[in-house]
Order: structure tokens, then C-alpha cells, then sequence
């Protein structure tokens, strides 16, 4: 796909400063595109805080009206609150719950996501690829047949086969749904629980997350992050979920309760995970990387070629009308 140019500004004038927090994967594609546009300070690949990284790159505060954002760092209040002319948070995700809205709503800050008309596809997809992973060891037979040659003893767990699997989903939105579908092609037995059982599917529905872990052999968390689901897998979820059992996190790290998920794959618990997304990200438990039987992936779900041009595009525009204080017709705005 041919990269789009952005330029819309003259060349006389003063680049507006774009503020980037957390490491958005489109982001070398969107800056070579708008490098005449804004001024891009890069934030994210600063360790500092954030007043200090300012003041290092001499900018003055008050002078960033805007912020482009991933889901892979939260924006707290204490962030926002350093920024005294900012109007809009611009995100490459669907969500925003990475971003802390009640200060936006408080401060009349807009913020902008990018809706994902086939993200539930992509997602949807890579869950398969995670599951299918951890149940195979792939990765880690990758990573012991690079490191130790083909002729070393390779201790990793037998594979082990989708069909027959019970396969318990936690939200049955449009992602659950397009999950069931492909888990059912290979033979899964589809269960779930969600907030109302829906009329339209024929799935056993479990109204409490304990039950449906007791009668699953896969945990799919794909629901959205809410007061209601924040460590909606605890402990005692991943206890009745079992030893033999293994979840697939595609939804937001804070579904889980990170530390007792670490623990309980460490401890044997539960069998393995694959992770797409983490507490804190863009932070992943180090006591994970050791472990053979988790799959670790940097919240890239739904990172196809195409959902980043597309994401380009619309941020693109979204912050061209932003800038040229065009009465934003963004979906994404409100
Ligand atoms: O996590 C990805 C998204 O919300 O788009």
C-alpha cells in the first residue's frame, strides 16, 4: 500500500508541537508522513517523566494543544494535568480506556479514537494464533531450535489439539463472536459469559465467571475493560480454570489480576497463556519471559498492514481538522 503524504502546512509557519505518549506501532509510518506537519515530540521513547522530558526538549507546556496516544501506555489525570492547553488526545485504538476520560470530561478535553470496522476479524484471528501457539509450544520450540541446534533434547511439553477443547469466552461482542466461530471450525466446544446472555447464539451461558472457568479448558478474554471487569480473572477464576487450563488475554491487562496470573503460572496453576495485553503496559512482568509456556505478543492484535494505513489516514485527518479549527466531523470525536 502506498504511503500517503501528508502536507498541509505552510512551509512558513511554525510546527505545531504533536505530543506522543506510548509506542504506537503505526507511529515511523505516521511521522514520515507528517514530518512537515508537526513538530513530533516522541515521548514515549523517553524513560523520564514526563515534566522532565518537556523541559529537556525545551517545550514549553502550555504550548501542546494535542496528544497522540496508543493502548500501550495509560494517560493519567497527573499527565494530563501538566498540559494546561490541551483539547484533544488522539488514539490509534478503538478503546480509550487507557486514558483517564473523567479528567478529559472535567477539563472539556475531545477525545478521538479510531473505530475498527473489521478489528474483530484481525483480533479475532491472533487469538487463534496465540491459542494455537501456547497449546503447540511453537514458540518456545522456535526459540529452543535457534538457541540449541537441532540435535539438543528439547524438554517442552507435548502439543496439544484444539478439537474437543471447551472453550470459555468472556464477552461475546463482536470479537467473542468471531472467535467462536473459527473455534468451532476446529472442533471447540464454545461456552461464555458476558453481562446479559444474548437471544441470537445457542452457547451455554454462565452468568458467573468461577463457573464458567470450572467448565472450560481455555479461558478467551475478550471483553471490554469496565468498573465491572477489572480483575474479572482473579485468583480463585484461574484455581477453577485448573492446571490443564490456559488463557488468552486479547482484551486489556487489567481483565486480569497480572500478579496472580504470574503466580499461577509459575506455581503450575493453571497450564499456560498468551498475552496480548498487560497491567502496565508498555511493561510486561519480567518473571514471564523465562517461562516456556507463555506467549507474549506487544498488544499487536489487530496490527495488520492494513488497519495501520488505515489508522494513519484517520489520524491524519483527524488532527489536520483539528489544527485548522474545522468544526471536527471526526467519528471518533465527542
Ligand atoms: O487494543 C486495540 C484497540 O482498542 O484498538
Amino acid at each position: 500500500m502506498a504511503n500517503k503524504q501528508h502536507n498541509h502546512n505552510d512551509s512558513n509557519k511554525e510546527l505545531q508541537p504533536l505530543l506522543v505518549l506510548g509506542p504506537p506501532f503505526m507511529f515511523p509510518t505516521f511521522e514520515a508522513q507528517n514530518l512537515h506537519n508537526y513538530r513530533f515530540l516522541n515521548a514515549f521513547s523517553s524513560q523520564i517523566p514526563l515534566h522532565q522530558f518537556l523541559a529537556e526538549q525545551s517545550v514549553d507546556p502550555s504550548s501542546i494543544q494535542a496528544i497522540l496516544c496508543s493502548p500501550r501506555q495509560k494517560i493519567s489525570a497527573d499527565a494530563i494535568r501538566l498540559l494546561p492547553s490541551l483539547s484533544l488526545i488522539v488514539t490509534t485504538s478503538n478503546g480509550t480506556r487507557h486514558i483517564d476520560l473523567a479528567e478529559c470530561s472535567y477539563r472539556g478535553i475531545q477525545v478521538a479514537s479510531i473505530p475498527g470496522d473489521r478489528l474483530a476479524v484481525d483480533v479475532a484471528d491472533m487469538t487463534v494464533g496465540l491459542l494455537i501457539d501456547v497449546m503447540w509450544n511453537i514458540s518456545a520450540a522456535d526459540r529452543h531450535l535457534r538457541k540449541r541446534g537441532p540435535s539438543k533434547p528439547c524438554n517442552l511439553s507435548s502439543g496439544s489439539k484444539l478439537e474437543g477443547k471447551r472453550v470459555g469466552i468472556v464477552g461475546l461482542g463482536k470479537i467473542g463472536r468471531e472467535v467462536a466461530k473459527r473455534l468451532e471450525a476446529f472442533g471447540c466446544r464454545i461456552m461464555y459469559n458476558s453481562r446479559n446472555q444474548k437471544p441470537f447464539v445457542s452457547y451455554p451461558f454462565y452468568s458467573n465467571v468461577v463457573e464458567l472457568a470450572g467448565n472450560s479448558d481455555v479461558l478467551v478474554l475478550s471483553c471490554s475493560l469496565n468498573e465491572q471487569t477489572r480483575h474479572i480473572v482473579k485468583r480463585e477464576v484461574m484455581l477453577a480454570l485448573g492446571k490443564e487450563g490456559v488463557i488468552v488475554n486479547i482484551g486489556r491487562g487489567d481483565l486480569i489480576d497480572e500478579k496472580e496470573l504470574v503466580r499461577c503460572l509459575m506455581e503450575g496453576e493453571i497450564k499456560g497463556a498468551g498475552l496480548d495485553v498487560f497491567e502496565n503496559e508498555p511493561n510486561v512482568p519480567k518473571e514471564l519471559f523465562p517461562l516456556d509456556n507463555v506467549v507474549l505478543s506487544p498488544h499487536a492484535a489487530s496490527l495488520t498492514s492494513h488497519r495501520i494505513y488505515d489508522v494513519c489516514e484517520r489520524v491524519a485527518e483527524c488532527l489536520e481538522a483539528f489544527f485548522s479549527s474545522k468544526l471536527p466531523e471526526y467519528p471518533g470525536l465527542g
